[in-house]
């Protein structure tokens, strides 16, 4: 098969889709891989790499784009990468469509096959394909927002740990899978004082049972969102509903409650953020203040450690690409329900739930694409 790995275009994301192991892995079975010049460059991975690993390198991106059969990214194609898509074409890559009703219409109009690494699940009810950037993401959450917290960020000046006779800062995860559980970890390792909400009893009971009682677990409810609000130095939203647009758990109104220069890390502003008063931003600018009160959302977090990223990505992703590469789109998919899930949009037709309901479009179930 035709393989194209173009160089991701969005704000500072310097992550690529496929290692050199990765591209060597599939060349090794009889594909083809044309990487586009340069795409690795912010990984740590040169073109010579690419070369050494036999995927052919291609200047031109338009070149990159039409002679591919699979195209793999990182991010959600941006508008120019969308126009270049088409009908015949399987594109994998991170969607998160929910949020993003021009490019669910753009990726229509395509005619293309688009697969979501996002909502590909597994048998014990994960993301297997999202869980490694979570990872990142909830590690960097902390980072960000005690960065964000000290007073040239706009933060009311709060050290996470304190220091001896000065208490350390409230930290309150909202959502704690595995964005939340990472960054509930690294709050705890700093020395802050942690809570974490979930509507899950299960995922509550484990967080409970791994850290013993060193973070508090608590049942999320109007109640104790307004008290979390009112007490928090930093708060992390890590919310998903898998496939669907985030709740918005915390209103403007609610700002007026929370401690000045206080800070909001959304980092399910992929799927549409968490918080009202929440909007995308960049790693270029990545905070802006609200009512005092300082808000994190950059969309691509794990772009900014690009190396680390990059390496866990392709370990995920990449028995699923050998899958397409080898069997074709349609068989990978019907080999496997949980593949198969990851099914977005196929020849102009909304295959998740979640995105059609989104927007008002008609669903049409996977399966009945897959003979
Ligand atoms: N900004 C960025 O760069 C990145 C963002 N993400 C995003 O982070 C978000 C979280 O991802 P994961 O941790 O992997 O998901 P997950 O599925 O592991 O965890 C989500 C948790 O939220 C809980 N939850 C759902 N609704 C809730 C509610 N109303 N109140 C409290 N808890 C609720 C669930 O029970 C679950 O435990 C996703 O939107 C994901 O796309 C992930 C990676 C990078
Ligand atoms: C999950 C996601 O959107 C990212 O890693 O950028
Ligand atoms: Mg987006």
């Amino acid at each position: 098969m035709k393989i194209a790995v173009p160089k991701e275009i969005k704000n500072h994301e310097y992550r690529v889709a496929l290692t050199p192991s990765g591209a060597r892995e599939l060349v090794d079975r009889g594909h083809v891989v044309t990487v586009q010049t340069g795409a690795g460059e912010g990984a740590g991975f040169g073109d010579a790499d690419y070369e050494a690993a036999g995927a052919r390198l291609e200047a031109d991106v338009a070149k990159v784009w039409s002679g591919a059969e699979l195209i793999l990214k990182v991010k959600e194609p941006q508008a120019n990468e969308v126009a270049s898509l088409s009908a015949g074409q399987t594109l994998f890559t991170y969607l998160h469509l929910a949020a993003e009703e021009t490019l669910t219409r753009g990726l229509m109009d395509s005619g293309a096959t688009c697969i979501a690494y996002e909502t590909i699940t597994d048998r014990q009810g994960g993301l297997p394909l999202l869980a490694p950037m979570s990872t990142v993401a909830g590690r960097m959450a902390v980072q960000a927002g005690a960065h964000s917290l000290e007073k040239a960020q706009g933060g009311g000046g709060v050290l996470l740990p304190g220091v001896p006779g000065v208490a350390p800062a409230r930290v309150a995860v909202i959502g704690g899978g595995v964005v939340g559980e990472n960054a509930a970890r690294m709050a705890l390792g700093l020395g802050a004082e942690v809570t974490v909400l979930d509507k899950s009893i299960p995922r509550l009971e484990t967080l409970d049972d791994r850290y013993q009682g060193r973070m508090k677990t608590v049942f999320s409810t109007a109640d104790v969102l307004e008290t979390v609000v009112r007490e928090s130095d930093l708060i992390i939203g890590a919310v998903l509903v898998p496939g669907a647009a985030a709740p918005k758990l915390i209103t403007r109104a609610m700002l007026a409650e929370m401690k000045p220069g206080s800070v909001l890390v959304d980092v399910a502003i992929d799927q549409g953020g968490c918080f009202e008063t929440s909007k995308p931003t960049t790693h270029a600018e990545p905070t802006y203040v609200v009512d005092g009160v300082v808000h994190y959302c950059v969309a691509n977090m794990p772009g900014a450690v690009a190396r680390t990223s990059t390496q866990a990505l392709t370990n995920a992703t990449l028995p699923f690409v050998k899958a397409l590469a080898n069997k074709g789109w349609q068989q990978a998919l019907a080999d496997d329900p949980h593949f198969a899930a990851g099914l977005n949009v196929h020849d102009g037709q909304v295959t998740y739930a979640a995105v059609a309901e989104a927007f008002g479009l008609e669903y049409v179930e996977p399966a009945s694409l897959l003979g």
